[in-house]
């Protein structure tokens, strides 16, 4: 009510017509810091949003300033042996995990998010200040110590202390704040709403990579000062990244929109186990009706939290639900004897959620070898090109910039085509992503193990006796960083998506913790299984599967096994995740990240609607919309709540998802101008309404059948013709691939210089790099379908004007792409195919996604096109 209140207030105050609530208001119940509804114009969405995520970029940036060297740093600067090193960094990044549990539950319960944020960042500040403060001005004595060379001197007992003090401030600052801040920022997305509801979960992604990208910069650049003794400037820099982080989180604070706190959620936990234990001797579990729920003012769901809908598993705990007191005391009615069903179903999901959780724990066992195992690895490679040294542990920017690629690919690419083949917007669910993160990461273990047997293959032919080498490149690793890299993408993302999504709304600050200590408990099983196998198998005085002296062990076993582990989560994960019941709320509080339906109610009417229009093209004897299509097209138009805008949005919401359905452009047709829609136009599917005039086919090339059925069979095979053609050429860039291949052609033509020129090699040189270029273009054109929908110059192109879906678009550009290489590779040579397929992956993969980040982009884009030349 007090909503609509101010939405009232602001309708008349401009002296406009009033807007209906859900445009103004968000129906998600939150408010902003006055603790009044939230207004959708004034807060939230994507201006909070970026705040957020560049935030968590500098955040992150900080905290693996520290981080990641600190085990050289007790080593080089407090002198500490390498196990006493290793044991105090677990410490220390355990700890970050369990403050991260303080932090969400002082969110859920008392503080707010935003408040919890301020305050645990703050105590980040004071702790990287008093890090840097304490190194700069005791330890790092005498100058310049703590490189490789120069050991630093003694410390005494207090400045030890300092020391510690400030590195656990720093943990927690940091954990406190880090479960916060990715609940935060979904809480700047209204679910109620389909346009934010689908900026939320891209949110997710982009929060993966902004602390990818922090974490990138720390490893390298502030990595390569701290190793170089140039300790106090790294964390200078990190206490600096912490602030501007800070200071930014505070500039958005008028924009931010708030959820109030439910409340200790441990209390309301225990209250449902006594309540149900009290009454274990009850007989018969009632039916819902006869559960208790709290009315009026004392309903948590009038307070912005919804009313989760009743559950049939777990039945004992409905128990806590059973009213054993009569109706005149129900003003007093005590919490540990009855809960309201909100409450029990609150317990309820949580139970559902912990075997999830689990089986998300032994991925994290495969993940965490990428610090350990991988970097150890890898020194025992070839690490130098001429000579150049590659530290092991760079070799994680790989893992880096494949989740950046896969975030990409994932978003861009797959989720629109697995939506487009299910004829269904939702895409892949959570669940199955976490599904698909298992699966990858096996193959990393396996792709790890065969390089590890390659390795000690190497070694032993070139040199049975050294210590920890072999010739093998560490390139050879690449693969296996790429493939922790795409699991990431699926598991993280997929999982920080789900626990938040998934958790009550009280408890939705515990969710993103839940993925937090699956990392950390990934961590400490996987040294527990470090250490089982080393107890195994250095029985009978073998050097065991992971010695100092790698050369003299078989981790390649320990990889293979992991994978087997991984292989029998992977089972256990999929009877679990079958078993799961994704969270629904009452009435038309249905939320939309649950998987189930990322559609509001008013959504999915409108796409049942649109559903049934979508089956015209497939009817061919009809070439003319149904009476129902018509009866159905004019009641949702009638509709007031279907306006215009709206309408569009949804549309393009769903062609943006790849969801194929015939009709668009004839509904928006109808709608925006009902009475110019000819019979003719209906007949062949042909919009007239492109600004530049061109005569195109229906929005989705599915209707190309039920068109052509119109026509005669020549003239539909030729129209047919014509319209493809029309599309490759275009999606091909075919003008600008031909000047690619004029550089390419010049090239091969200069090369040859001093001998004929081999006019067959010439053409097919050109052909293969015509049909690369074509194809990289299409890619191009796959991913910024969106963006090119938005600008005059480009909105005409084959897939944001509908004439062509995403996975014909698609098919076509592998096509190409694949047969150009081909062609490069049989009839030019393999480094020209080499050069190509390379070129393809930065045009399409590293440029194009960096075109919307930075301005950098600009230099792939010319190293793009210097590299035809050099093919040719
Ligand atoms: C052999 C091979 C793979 C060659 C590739 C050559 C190639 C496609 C060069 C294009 C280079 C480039 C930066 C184009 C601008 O794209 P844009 O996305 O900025 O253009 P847009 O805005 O018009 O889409």
């Amino acid at each position: 009510m007090a909503c609509l209140n101010i939405c009232k207030e602001e309708g008349s105050a401009q002296g406009k017509p009033m807007k209906k609530e859900q445009e103004v208001c968000t129906r998600d119940g939150s408010v902003d810091r006055h603790g009044d509804p939230a207004i959708r114009g004034r807060t939230g969405t994507w201006f909070a949003g970026i705040l957020i995520l560049v935030n968590q970029g500098l955040a992150t940036l900080a905290f693996f300033g520290v981080g990641v060297n600190l085990v050289l740093f007790l080593t080089r600067v407090l002198g500490q042996d390498n196990a006493d090193a290793a044991n105090n960094v677990s410490k220390w990044t355990g700890t970050v995990y369990i403050f991260s549990l303080l932090g969400a539950f002082l969110s859920d319960s008392y503080w707010g998010r935003y408040k919890t944020c301020a305050i645990f960042q703050a105590i980040f500040v004071t702790g990287l200040a008093s890090l840097s403060l304490t190194s700069y001005l005791f330890l790092l004595k005498p100058r310049g110590c703590g490189d490789e060379q120069t050991p630093c001197g003694s410390h005494s007992t207090y400045q030890k202390a300092f020391f510690y003090f400030s590195i656990y401030l720093v943990a927690l600052g940091n954990g406190g704040y880090q479960p916060n801040i990715a609940t935060f920022g979904a809480d700047q997305f209204d679910e109620g709403d389909a346009e934010e509801g689908y900026s939320k979960i891209a949110f997710f992604s982009y929060f993966y990579l902004a602390l990818n990208l922090g974490s990138l910069f720390s490893n390298t650049i502030l990595g390569y000062f701290e190793d170089h003794g140039m300790w106090a400037l790294g964390f200078w820099a990190s206490a600096g990244s912490a602030l501007l982080a800070l200071v930014l989180f505070l500039v958005g604070t008028p924009r931010y929109r708030h959820f109030t706190p439910q409340g200790n959620p441990l209390c309301r936990f225990c209250q449902v186990m006594v309540a149900a234990a009290r009454k274990w001797k009850v007989q018969r579990v009632p039916n819902q009706d006869d559960l208790f729920e709290l009315e009026g003012s004392k309903d948590s769901s009038k307070n912005g939290e919804r009313r989760i809908q009743h559950t049939q598993g777990f039945r004992f705990l409905d128990r806590a639900a059973i009213k054993d007191y009569t109706e005149d005391e129900n003003d007093i009615y005590n919490p540990w004897r009855v809960c309201p069903v909100n409450q029990v179903e609150e317990v309820k999901c949580i139970l559902r959620l912990l075997p999830i959780w689990l089986c998300t724990i032994l991925y994290s066992v495969v993940f965490t070898q990428m610090a350990s195992l991988f970097v150890e690895q890898g020194a025992a490679m070839k690490t130098t090109i001429s000579k150049f040294h590659i530290p092991p542990a760079s070799m994680s920017s790989f893992d880096i910039l494949s989740v950046a690629a896969f975030i990409f690919i994932y978003r861009r690419v797959l989720d629109p085509f697995v939506a487009g083949i299910r004829k269904d917007p939702k895409g892949l669910t959570e669940l199955q992503r976490m599904g698909i993160g298992l699966v990858i990461a096996i193959i990393a273990m396996v792709s790890a193990g065969v390089v590890e047997l390659l390795r000690l293959k190497y070694a032993k032919k070139e040199c049975p006796n050294c210590e920890s080498a072999s010739s093998l490149s560490i390139f050879w690793q690449i693969p296996q960083y790429v493939l922790i890299g795409a699991s990431e993408v699926f598991m993280y993302v997929g999982q920080l998506e789900f626990f938040n999504g998934q958790a009550p709304d009280g408890l939705k600050s515990f969710g993103s913790a839940l993925c937090m200590t699956s990392i950390s408990l990934g961590n400490y099983v996987s040294s527990l299984l470090v250490t089982i196998v080393m107890k195994v198998s250095t029985r009978d005085k073998m050097p065991g599967w992971i010695p100092g002296n790698l050369n003299k062990g078989h981790l390649d076993r320990f990889y293979f096994l992991l994978a087997a582990l991984t292989t029998a989560d992977l089972i256990v994960y999929i009877i679990c995740a079958k078993w799961y019941k994704y969270i629904k709320f009452e009435g038309n509080q249905q939320r939309n990240l649950g998987g189930e339906s990322k559609l509001s109610n008013e959504e999915a009417d409108l796409k049942v609607e649109l559903e049934k229009l979508s089956d015209f093209p497939k009817r061919k004897s009809q070439h003319f919309p149904s009476v129902e299509m018509w009866r159905n097209t004019s009641k949702l138009l009638s509709n007031p709540n279907y306006h215009h805008n709206r309408l569009n949005s949804s549309l393009s919401d769903f062609s943006g998802n790849g969801f194929v359905f015939g009709p668009q452009s004839l509904l928006t047709h109808y709608y925006s101008s009902p009475q110019s829609a000819t019979s003719d136009s209906l007949k062949l599917g042909i919009s007239n309404h492109k600004s530049d005039g061109i005569r195109a086919f229906s929005s989705s090339s599915a209707a190309a059948p039920a068109v052509v059925d119109a026509l005669s069979p020549l003239a539909s095979a030729v129209q047919l013709a014509r319209h493809y053609s029309s599309c490759y050429w275009e999606l091909s860039k075919a003008r600008l691939s031909m000047l690619v291949v004029a550089t390419s052609g010049t090239g091969y033509v200069l090369g040859s210089a001093g001998s004929a020129v081999d006019l067959a090699g010439l053409g097919w040189t050109c052909a293969g790099t015509m049909m690369v270029a074509a194809s990289a273009n299409s890619l191009n054109q796959v991913f910024e379908k969106n963006n090119d929908a938005k600008m005059k110059r480009t909105r005409q192109r084959p897939l944001p004007s509908g004439r062509l879906t995403i996975p014909h678009a698609l098919s076509w550009a592998v096509s190409v792409g694949v047969a150009g290489t081909a062609i490069l590779a049989c009839k030019a040579n393999m480094l020209a195919a080499g050069l190509g397929a390379s070129n393809l992956f930065l045009y399409a993969f590293v440029y194009t996604p960096l075109k919307q980040i930075h301005p950098v982009n600009t230099w792939v884009g010319a190293v793009v096109g210097a590299i035809p030349p050099l093919m040719g």
